[in-house]
């Protein structure tokens, strides 16, 4: 029964033709919803009604409950539906083409048809979007449009196709319907029309009020309407209750993803009744003056910007759409109209107007990066209802008559180039005031995810820096260690070698020269070839346990060495105080020069021999083991003060001194506690391996080519300091 109905009444608002199968299903499923909630309604009533009359008995209850759970069933059904027909309603439209354009042939005036002006638009009545246009040379040339209206074609014909775009505008997308064509081919008339023949903007909002109605029950829908005109590049608003003030100055701004114009009037409407005074208003307002086509001609470009505002009572989605209804000023050329002054400058800025709205279609066409959209008012203002993702219509406007062949084509020519452009899918429009609070929200998050990112990078290699450092302290800790060893052990040689060729050298000296023979220099035998040398071993940062062994090889030691050494000894134990012995007794590293000399000058001059003791002070709050750190926390130790009685510089904690290895000073030097400790330290170490060892780090090859040996001691000053004392007088001290 519905169904019929419903087919039925689709054949009376679609009487331009068949509709497409997909279109009268859903419109017949939307009547039968109706008819249903119709029947719900009398249902409800009627059981309301009994329960005034009499308490409901179980059954009425009963049934009660069923029709109440009938209906829940039928209005989830619904929306569902609903959404369905939304989706697939869209779909048809977009299979349809998101800018499409309809063709307008206007029939013969008056004035034509007592010229008796010929025909040159030519219709096929088979087919309802082509024309032919018969040139003056009588060839035909073809136009394909969406849809073409002949001259007897009325104002429902022309909205029956316009509505399924103008009600996308519900569904939240931007619509934009322009009507385009020389002056005088009925543009007004298509969009404003007649009180007895209404055009485009009335019945669209007629539209409107029905379909909001209509999904009163799932959809919320608030309509606002402006109007306003371009004339002459100035914004001017037609709403203005008191026109007598001066107009303000309006506009265009970008705000939250669309243009507004702050200031401009936005009237919300409730009712058709109202819409037609509101329009009626606004187009009275309008500048128009009259040309030699058309004596009431417009002037300008008029605009009816129509705001939904929806919001879906079941999920609260919002949406915030606008639909653009424009009626362009005439796009004739200005030498064809005879106008002058006013008229001309008019003229001008229209004809400037509609060239960048070319220029705007032809680079949507092309697909170019930039749109001068902001090449005129016109386009700027419609900029986010033209082309991208909103819907737009066309309206090309032309006139019948043989007169205006030139004109005609022109538009032809233009709509044609409009119809090219390919658009991507319409998107749907939310309510920008919502979407610029999430976009705010988003741009915030991001930025924050962005800083995070940053300073997760910075760690990263501040992390990356700080473990190449350290792999890099690694190694030169494990060098300095390294060449800490080799220079120790090297010393031990040294020091045992000429330890061995004191002692030969005293027993060889023993027999004293004869008087007045030439005191023989003789040299200190040169070390063996660095490949000869003993194998440098690692230190120990321990005073090993003495020894008995240990006791006997410094009691040697330190009598051959102290010996030499007995007037500076003797000026230094005089010296010494109580405590200062005690800190000599805490272990030393002393570097020594020792001079085999004798005390008279008449004795044989022994050569110049240095001795290098390592002493050991141990750091009672440290773990650290290198030299150069034992050496610098000797320096803050109190220790020191025993060290300064030794040495001019108490920073140093090498010595060389000379000495004589005569048997006379052993005696007085034997017990020197300095001397004891020192020659201990070197007591533990294990025993060398001559002559197998064979220096493999680069820098211990290097250091030994030279004459110079480098002493990790002086390292904090980076200086090298020859290790073997040339041959200087005996009172040299360092
Ligand atoms: N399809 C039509 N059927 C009947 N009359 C029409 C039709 N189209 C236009 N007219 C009439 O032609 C005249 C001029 O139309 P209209 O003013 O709408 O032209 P226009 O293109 O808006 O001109 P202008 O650009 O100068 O404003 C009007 O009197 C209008 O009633």
């Amino acid at each position: 029964m519905s169904e019929d109905i419903a087919l039925g009444r689709n054949k009376e608002t679609s009487p331009q033709g068949p509709t497409l199968p997909i279109l009268q299903k859903i419109i017949s499923l939307s009547y039968q919803i109706q008819n249903l909630k119709k029947e719900h309604a009398i249902l409800s009533h009627q059981v309301k009604n009994g329960n005034t009359d009499s308490f409901p008995g179980p059954e009425v209850l009963e049934t009660l409950h069923l029709l109440n759970n009938a209906y829940e069933l039928l209005k989830k059904k619904y929306l569902e539906e609903s959404s369905e027909r939304r989706r697939l309603y869209n779909e048809v439209i977009e299979l349809k083409g998101n800018i499409r354009v309809f063709c307008r042939c206007r029939p013969l005036n008056q004035v034509e048809i007592a010229n008796g002006s010929n025909y040159v638009a030519e219709f096929d009545p088979s087919l309802d979007n082509e024309l032919h246009i018969i040139s003056s040379d009588s060839s035909k040339k073809q136009f394909k449009f969406d849809h073409v209206f002949k001259p007897e074609d009325n104002q429902e014909a022309v909205f029956a196709q316009t509505k399924p775009i103008v009600t996308s505008v519900l569904d939240g997308y931007n619509v934009c319907i322009f009507a385009y064509g020389q002056t005088g081919t009925g543009k007004t008339f298509t969009m404003e029309g007649t009180p007895e023949s209404r055009g485009v903007n009335y019945r669209t909002l007629e539209e409107l009020f029905r379909i909001s109605q209509e999904r009163s029950g799932i959809m919320r829908y608030e309509l606002f309407v402006s109007m306003l005109e371009v004339y002459n590049e100035k914004i001017r608003d037609l709403l203005v209750e008191n026109s007598n003030q001066p107009p303000k100055k309006l506009e265009i701004k970008q705000a939250e993803g669309t243009q507004e114009v702050p200031g401009l009037v936005e009237t919300r409407v409730y009712g058709t009744e109202e819409v037609w005074e509101l329009l009626k208003s606004g187009s009275q307002a309008r500048s128009v003056g009259s040309t030699s086509a058309n004596e009431l001609s417009s002037r300008s470009h008029c605009l009816l910007r129509v705001t939904v505002k929806g919001q879906s009572l079941i999920d609260g989605q919002k949406t915030r759409s606008h639909l653009w209804l424009v009626d362009l000023a005439g796009s004739e050329r200005v030498g064809k109209i005879e106008v002058e002054g006013e008229r001309l400058k008019e003229s001008q800025f229209i004809n400037k107007s509609l060239s960048a709205l070319g220029d705007v279609i032809s680079a949507l066409a092309s697909k170019t990066g930039h749109i001068p959209y902001r090449n005129s008012k016109l386009t700027h203002m419609l900029q986010s209802s033209l082309g991208g993702d909103c819907k737009t219509l066309m309206f090309v406007q032309i006139s019948p008559s043989a007169a205006d062949l030139g004109e005609s084509l022109c538009s032809l020519n233009f709509a044609a180039r409009v119809r090219g452009i390919e658009s991507g899918p319409a998107r749907k429009q939310a309510d920008f005031t919502e979407l610029f609070k999430y976009k705010q929200m988003a741009e915030k998050l991001q930025h924050d995810e962005k800083e995070t990112k940053k300073l997760q990078e910075n760690l990263q290699s501040l992390q990356l820096k700080i473990a190449a450092r350290e792999h890099k302290c690694r190694g030169l800790q494990e060098k300095v260690r390294e060449l800490e060893n080799q220079l120790v052990e090297e010393r031990k040689t040294r020091l045992k070698q000429e330890t061995r060729a004191l002692a030969a050298s005293s027993q060889s000296s023993l027999p004293s020269p004869k008087q007045g023979e030439k005191t023989k220099v003789e040299r200190k035998p040169p070390l063996g070839p660095s490949k000869l040398r003993l194998p440098l071993r690692r230190i120990t940062n321990f005073i090993p346990p003495p020894s008995p062994l240990h006791t006997m090889k410094i009691k040697t030691t330190a009598s051959m060495v102290q010996s030499s050494m007995q007037d500076k000894e003797n000026i230094a134990r005089t010296s010494m105080t109580g405590r200062e012995t005690k800190s000599l007794l805490q272990p030393r590293r002393i570097s020594m020069a020792a001079r085999p000399t004798t005390a008279t000058s008449a004795q044989v001059r022994q050569p110049k021999r240095r001795v290098s003791i390592a002493t050991f002070h141990p750091e009672p709050n440290s773990n650290l083991t290198t030299p150069l750190h034992t050496s610098a926390s000797r320096l803050k130790n109190k220790g020191a003060v025993g060290r300064q009685s030794f040495v001019k510089d108490p920073r140093k904690a090498r010595y060389s001194r000379l000495f004589s290895p005569l048997p006379e000073f052993r005696s007085a030097s034997e017990t020197t506690p300095t001397v004891m400790r020192s020659s201990s330290k070197f007591m533990g170490s294990p025993p060398t391996q001559a002559g197998s060892w064979k220096p493999r780090h680069p820098t211990v090859v290097a250091l030994q080519k030279k004459s110079l040996v480098w002493s990790p001691l002086k390292s904090r000053g980076v200086k090298y300091r020859k290790s073997l004392l040339p041959s200087r007088p005996s009172t040299e001290m360092q």
